[in-house]
């Protein structure tokens, strides 16, 4: 039988109903939950991305607050604007949306954004919150892949989880994550030998390395939940993501597709997180 599909967009509309009426209580109290989101240059696909950030919280009843410069900003002018947005009591979330020009450390910018106003979770005192077991705030798409494997049913205690990718934003929180949930976790990477030794043995794999076919049915043990966190073109152009879809299916028991599956949700757990911000 091929596997179930993890639909992140049926997921996300379920979240988004359960964020709008958060946020209609917080506004009946007089306490709108407000996001600023900042984008320099102009990156086509980040275009879209705050574009649709910004619609996805006006359908939620969050304010939202778009700034959009040139890519010739400052780096102190950017660092200047985070000052006064952490300063902003209407706003309880600020995200700039990454990647920034190469002239910007993107570091110094983050580390700007107060850590009770770090919604996308990417600042040092955010991942230590995360690495410790603290109440803060999880970066948007490995907290995403949680959602998404919860509505499989099955209980990660005990189970073996396989994180490809090691990245800040994906693979360590992704690791930890899976790790408070009591799974017995394996970082696997560019430099790991014989990356299929280690995904035959997983009961959960999670993607996210930015190469497409990086994970084929042969490395997939049957009955395994598969969650792709990759996008990437295919010969034609079309998204796809890190693993080799059609394959997987005929032994996965459950799979995410791309797109349709992480991505939506990554939009969705940052409205969570403003939500959660506004309601400490
Ligand atoms: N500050 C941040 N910058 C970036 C983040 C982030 O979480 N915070 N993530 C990515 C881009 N991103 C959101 O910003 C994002 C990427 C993809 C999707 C999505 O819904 N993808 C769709 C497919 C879209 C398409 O057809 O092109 C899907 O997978 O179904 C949402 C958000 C980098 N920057």
């Amino acid at each position: 039988m091929p596997a179930q599909l993890i639909d992140g967009i049926a997921l996300s509309q379920q979240l988004r109903a359960e964020i709008a009426s958060r946020a209609a209580a917080l506004t009946a109290r007089g306490k709108q939950p407000g996001l600023a989101v900042i984008l320099v240059g102009e990156d086509p696909a980040s275009q879209v991305y705050v574009r649709n950030k910004v619609k996805a919280c006006g359908d939620v009843g969050i304010h939202s607050v778009l700034e959009k410069y040139d890519a010739d900003l400052t780096e102190a002018a950017l660092l200047e604007r985070i000052a006064a947005l952490n300063a902003d009591p209407a706003i309880h979330g600020i995200l700039v949306q990454m990647p920034l020009p190469k002239h910007i450390n993107p570091h110094k910018v983050i580390e700007a954004i107060s850590t009770s106003k770090d919604v996308d979770g990417y600042s040092v005192l955010s991942a230590g919150e995360l690495m410790t077991g603290l109440d803060g705030f999880r970066p948007c798409t490995p907290y995403g892949c949680m959602k998404l494997i919860e509505t499989t049913g099955i209980d990660l205690r005990g189970k073996h989880a396989v994180v490809i990718g090691r990245s800040n934003t994906v693979g360590k929180p992704m690791a930890l994550l899976l790790l408070q949930a009591n799974a017995t976790v394996t970082i696997c990477h560019s430099a790991t030998p014989d990356l299929g030794l280690y995904t035959r043995q997983a009961d959960v794999i999670v993607a996210a390395v930015g190469r497409r076919n990086t994970l084929t049915a042969d490395m997939v043990k049957p009955g395994a939940i598969v969650i792709d966190v990759g996008m990437n073109r295919d010969d034609n152009g079309k998204l796809c993501g890190d693993v080799d879809f059609a394959g997987i299916r005929e032994v996965a028991a459950h799979i995410t597709p791309v797109p349709g599956g992480v991505g939506p949700m990554t939009i969705t757990m940052l409205l969570m997180n403003t939500i959660e911000s506004a309601e400490r």
